[in-house]
């Protein structure tokens, strides 16, 4: 029996391995076996919550799919909530929650409201605690002018809204999200992110995050997993992660009129156009004494910060340092 209590989600030596066929001529093909999943171990305590990320194809759907039970591991151990995932699909089901940003689980011609009852029914949600999760999602989502909409006609960040409250109807332990806020505006990726932020320390709902936004592991996470062909890279807090990839936030900054370059140590110039500059500077610096100093020496009228991609971080972390 695993400790249930303290390692929510544990894997160990997890692997999936995927036959493909490929054509190679008009009657040929050739089997090939891809690694989607490689030896991969980690373990996700109860209430934390998880950035998981990495470039295209490094295999965190398939890792995600294995947690879920889609799919079942090629080779290895893995527990969720101290059930084998593929054996006890739907007994999993009960205790966990998935959003997928590009897919929704909710009924396209259906009113928003009737996606909920039908997964009341579904789950078998008692009705007391169906009521009071759903009460809550709709006033701390703002769903309440949407439950009578039919989901077609919900904007992305509605709807991606009203899936994270379906996700969330019967009371899951862990949430999987898979690039929540991909395709949202900024208010609706704040909006998102504050829920979750709550969800988690008010809940204690485990969460697994999937993004490729970086700001939403800034901003979410204090600890981040990297997977790349397969296999874990990193494993520790974002400010490591760029510390690691020696990766470089954007500060563009616009002023009242052309000036020269600006100076404000360790941050310099890389563009300038017309009155606005982009200054890069380490990921790991905050941003917040660099703004200070330039708006003491410089006619300052508005600026943002950009966070690096993942696959830039990703691929310094490469060309730098080992990676263990
Ligand atoms: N059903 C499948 N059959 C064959 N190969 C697959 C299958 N699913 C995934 N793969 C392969 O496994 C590898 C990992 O894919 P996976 O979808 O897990 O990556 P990912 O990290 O989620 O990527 P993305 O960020 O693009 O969604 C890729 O090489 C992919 O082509």
């Amino acid at each position: 029996m695993d400790n249930e209590d303290a390692d929510l989600i544990l894997l160990d030596r997890v692997e999936k391995v995927f036959e493909v066929r490929r054509r190679t001529g008009f009657l040929r093909a050739e089997r090939r076996q891809v690694r989607a999943v490689d030896s991969l171990s980690f373990a996700v305590r109860r209430g934390e919550m998880v950035g998981y990320i990495g470039p295209n194809g490094a295999g965190k759907s398939t890792t995600v799919k294995m947690l879920t039970g889609i799919l079942t591991p090629s080779g290895g151990r893995l527990r969720v909530a101290g059930i084998d995932p593929s054996r006890e699909r739907t007994r999993l089901a009960r205790r966990i929650g998935v959003v997928f940003g590009q897919r929704t689980t909710l009924w396209w011609d259906l009113p928003l409201i009737d996606s909920y009852r039908l997964m009341h029914r579904m789950y078998r949600i008692p009705d007391g605690r169906y009521r009071e999760n759903l009460d809550r999602c709709v006033e701390l989502l703002d769903l309440g002018d949407l439950l009578d909409v039919p989901v077609r006609q919900l904007s992305l960040g509605q709807r991606m809204r009203g899936d994270i409250a379906a996700a969330l109807l019967h009371d899951p332990e862990v949430l999987y999200l898979d690039e929540p806020t991909i395709g949202l505006d900024v208010i609706s990726k704040a909006r998102v992110r504050e829920f979750l932020r709550d969800l988690n320390a008010e809940r204690g709902t485990t969460v697994l995050l999937t993004t490729h936004d970086l700001t939403d592991i800034e901003q979410l996470c204090r600890r981040v997993m990297v997977i790349d062909h397969g296999r874990l890279v990193y494993d520790g807090s974002p400010a490591g992660l760029h510390e690691v990839g020696e990766s470089e936030r954007t500060l563009v900054v616009d002023l009242e009129r052309e000036l020269p370059p600006i100076e404000a140590e360790p941050a310099r110039v890389v563009k300038v156009e017309g009155p606005r500059q982009w200054l890069a500077f380490p990921a790991s610096e905050s941003a917040a004494p660099l703004v200070a100093r330039i708006a003491a020496r410089y006619p300052l009228v508005d600026l943002s910060v950009r966070e690096p991609d993942i696959e830039a971080v990703i691929s310094r972390m490469y060309a730098g340092k080992a990676v263990s």
